[in-house]
């Protein structure tokens, strides 16, 4: 059995190949290639890539819906394909491109049939749907049948009915594709309030940057089939030499600040009254690139803008084709 100090997720040099038809011939694709990680309990850990990276054939090993072709992988410490009862009651999984509620059932049926599905004691699944129903806002559309539902109602749903029976792993998939902001928003704060409270580990991927900078401490980067970065999203940018952004604005309008060392003039708004700067931290810093204006004008307010992440990870790719 596993203990709680032991990684909720280990993989060693896992890979999987498909056949694909070629022509009149086949060939191998290699959806995953030597993946070696190991996440430890409470992270909570962005996967991205491009589309084919191989984002879903490593979710679908974790999980054991697909056989590995190569290496080893534990989830929960259990093996995935073999203990694949048992690993269900330790993971949720949410995919939000498929449902795993009844379409033509209320809300409530759907999370009644799960309790039963998880053997939940009578109190357990009174107090787990409160919880849910309360921190999702599912109230309103509890009695609807699913097929009703918009898709920003359907997502909290089918994150309610992953998270039914407390799992101490939850993997979501594209979990806030097709929301609108305010839905995205919501679910971000239910999966950052669910993993303070409960120690959940998250790991999700992701193609909206928002999803990565606001829930995940840890960013897997895969290109195709392989692990490219591990670590934190501003390890990430400074990998690239990704550019900062400052703006200032000034007490009164100022000629472009073009002298500024280590700095690059991004451009000036309202006669000057508002510049922007771009610095890389690597080679100088907000302090000195502050210091160095207001030699020249009366700063008033000062923000400074983060690299946009797509671009971090376009970037990634360009230099390693
Ligand atoms: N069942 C399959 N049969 C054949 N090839 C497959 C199969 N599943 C995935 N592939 C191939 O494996 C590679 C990785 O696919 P995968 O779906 O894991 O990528 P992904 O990173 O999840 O992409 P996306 O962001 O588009 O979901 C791709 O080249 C894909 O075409």
């Amino acid at each position: 059995m596993s203990d709680s100090t032991d990684p909720i997720i280990r993989t060693e040099a896992l890979g999987r190949d498909f056949r694909v038809r070629d022509g009149l011939g086949r060939r191998t694709v290699v959806a995953v290639d030597d993946l070696s990680v190991e996440i430890t309990a409470g992270e909570a850990v962005g996967y991205i890539g491009a589309n084919g990276a191989g984002k879903s054939t490593t979710i679908k090993m974790l999980t054991g819906i697909l056989v590995p072709t190569r290496g080893s992988v534990t989830t929960c410490g259990l093996r995935p394909v073999p203990d694949r009862r048992r690993l269900a009651r330790e993971v949720g999984v949410v995919f939000g491109q498929r449902t795993q509620l009844w379409w033509d059932l209320p809300v409530s049926e759907s999370l009644r049939i799960l309790a039963a599905i998880h053997s939940l004691s009578p109190a357990a699944e009174r107090d787990r749907t409160d919880e849910l129903v309360e921190r999702l806002e599912l109230e309103e559309f509890l009695a609807t049948p699913v097929r009703q539902l918009s898709l920003g109602q359907r997502m909290r749903a089918e994150v309610a009915a992953a998270l039914l029976h407390s799992p101490r792993l939850v993997i979501l998939d594209e979990p806030t594709i097709g929301l609108d902001v305010l839905s995205k928003q919501r679910l971000r704060e239910f999966l950052v309030s669910e993993r303070r409270e409960h120690g959940t580990t998250l790991l999700l991927t992701t193609h909206d940057m928002g999803d990565v900078e606001r829930l995940c401490d840890r960013i897997l980067l895969v290109d195709r089939g392989s692990l490219v970065f591990d670590g934190t999203l501003a390890g990430l940018s400074a990998t690239v030499g990704a550019e900062r952004v400052m703006v200032v604005d000034l007490a009164a309008p100022t000629p472009d600040l073009l002298e500024v060392e280590g700095t690059v003039h991004r451009g000036s708004e309202g006669g000057g009254l508002r510049q922007r700067l771009g610095f890389d931290p690597g080679t100088t810093t907000a302090s000195r690139v502050l210091a160095q204006v207001a030699e020249h004008a009366e700063v008033v307010d000062l923000a400074i803008e983060e690299p946009d992440v797509e671009d971090v990870v376009r970037r990634v790719y360009a230099s390693r084709r």
